[in-house]
């Protein structure tokens, strides 16, 4: 495919996801029915999609629409968005919408009227958060907020964890640059690898295969490392989804590690994960995790906004609503209630969300503390997407016991 021709079939993805359909799956129905598409074709057409959903509002803008940051928005065509990205790139857009073979159709006269001048945006607007969150986000993050912002219109990096049961940061290091796959150490954490070239590779290789690193954001790993562990403990990872928490914990010690979630299908390919890494995970169904307690430590990674992940999954920064954000605000606050009751006397509770705002991070702990006066803080840590992370937060809360 030409340059042209990539940047026609991204508009006609993102002219589906305006639709409402999910990125994933109009990606997956364009690939399926262009198998003239190579695999770098496939490769460059996401990036083109992934970037203009991180940039949603302010491609709109620069592409002569605009809209208050719904993904929905009927104003906001693919075309707009791909015209708004090329503009930000500061690329000559006659190159691009020139008709020829599969490219985009030239520029009608109203494109290039609207296109003619440098559109006056908003903060939020050229930040490209949505109107309705810009307060909590800029609350939440006070003067990194903007940073912060910028930060999640860019890509996110590739970040690995060195399973520490098989091998170490060097021989995995050496053993992926064998493999074409360049890796530097990342600071957030021992065990994590930033990934400068050859990531694309990481998937078929055989550090990878054999269990040597795992795909894992440095921040998500220091999370585990930030957690009381020690040989011997019982370890319940409550909100376990793919087990990228459950086998971090497990290579930190010799635990007994169990992993539960609400949706058990979520679970499905941990047992194979395990194996991989040459951990032991017991994986309780949703039934039995009551009869297996109590545990020396649970962590609740617990559903969130996933507002600190929005480089990787775009479009939730635009799909999230004040009334959804509630509802998780309410399941977050009954999952630290019902975890806190599968924990030992004197044991630790963990909370965790990949999540930047307050009402999902402290003043959630604070609320949990305050209507449960046998716990108590030990620590409390937040990552931002602008040091080089996933945004995260965890808090490590430990209950007195009388006995
Ligand atoms: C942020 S994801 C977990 C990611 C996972 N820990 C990892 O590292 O890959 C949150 C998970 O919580 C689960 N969940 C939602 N409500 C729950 C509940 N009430 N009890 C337990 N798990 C729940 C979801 O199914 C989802 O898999």
């Amino acid at each position: 495919m030409t340059p042209a021709a990539r940047r026609q079939a991204a508009i006609e993805i993102l002219d589906q996801i305006l639709t409402g359909e999910p990125a994933e799956k109009a990606l997956t129905a364009w690939a399926r029915r262009s198998r003239f598409a190579g695999s770098k074709d496939r490769a460059a057409v996401r990036d083109h999609v992934f970037d203009a959903l991180r940039c949603l509002r302010s491609y709109a803008a620069l592409g002569g629409g605009g809209g208050a940051g719904e993904i929905s928005d009927a104003n906001t065509t693919g075309r707009q968005l791909i015209l708004g990205a090329l503009r930000a790139e500061g690329a000559d857009i006659g190159e691009i919408f020139t008709g020829v073979g599969h490219a985009p159709a030239p520029l009608e006269e109203a494109e290039e009227i609207a296109i003619s001048a440098a559109p006056q945006m908003q903060q939020a607007e050229a930040l490209d958060i949505p109107d309705w969150l810009w307060p909590a986000f800029a609350a939440s993050l006070g003067d990194a907020a903007e940073a912060a912002a910028r930060a999640l219109q860019q890509r996110a990096p590739v970040h690995l964890r060195v399973n520490r049961r098989k091998t170490d940061r060097d021989a995995a290091m050496r053993a992926l640059a064998e493999e074409g796959i360049l890796a530097e150490t990342h600071p957030a954490a021992d065990t994590a690898l930033s990934v400068t070239e050859g990531a694309r590779k990481l998937r078929n290789s055989s550090a990878y295969l054999t269990g040597l690193v795992e795909l894992q954001d440095a921040a998500s790993q220091a999370v585990i490392e930030a957690l009381p562990l020690a040989d011997g403990q019982r370890v319940l990872d409550y909100c376990a989804g793919g087990g990228g928490k459950s086998l971090a914990i497990a290579a930190r010690a010799k635990l007994a590690v169990f992993a539960h979630d609400i949706a058990r299908q979520r679970m499905k390919d941990l047992p194979a994960r395990a194996d991989r890494a040459g951990a032991a995970i017991t994986v309780l169904a949703p039934d039995d995790v009551a009869a297996k307690a109590p545990f020396d430590l649970v962590l609740c990674d617990a559903p969130c906004s996933g507002s600190g992940s929005w480089r990787r999954a775009p479009e939730g920064k635009w799909r999230l609503t004040q009334a959804r954000l509630d509802e998780l605000c309410q399941t977050q606050a009954q999952i630290l209630h019902d975890a806190s009751q599968l924990v030992a006397p004197g044991g630790t509770l963990a909370y965790a969300t990949c999540s930047m705002l307050d009402a999902e991070n402290g003043d959630q702990v604070a609320a949990f503390l305050d209507r449960n006066p046998d716990w108590q803080l030990q620590r409390d840590h937040g990552w931002q997407v602008q040091d080089g992370t996933d945004g995260f937060y965890v808090a490590v809360l430990s209950h007195f016991s009388d006995g």
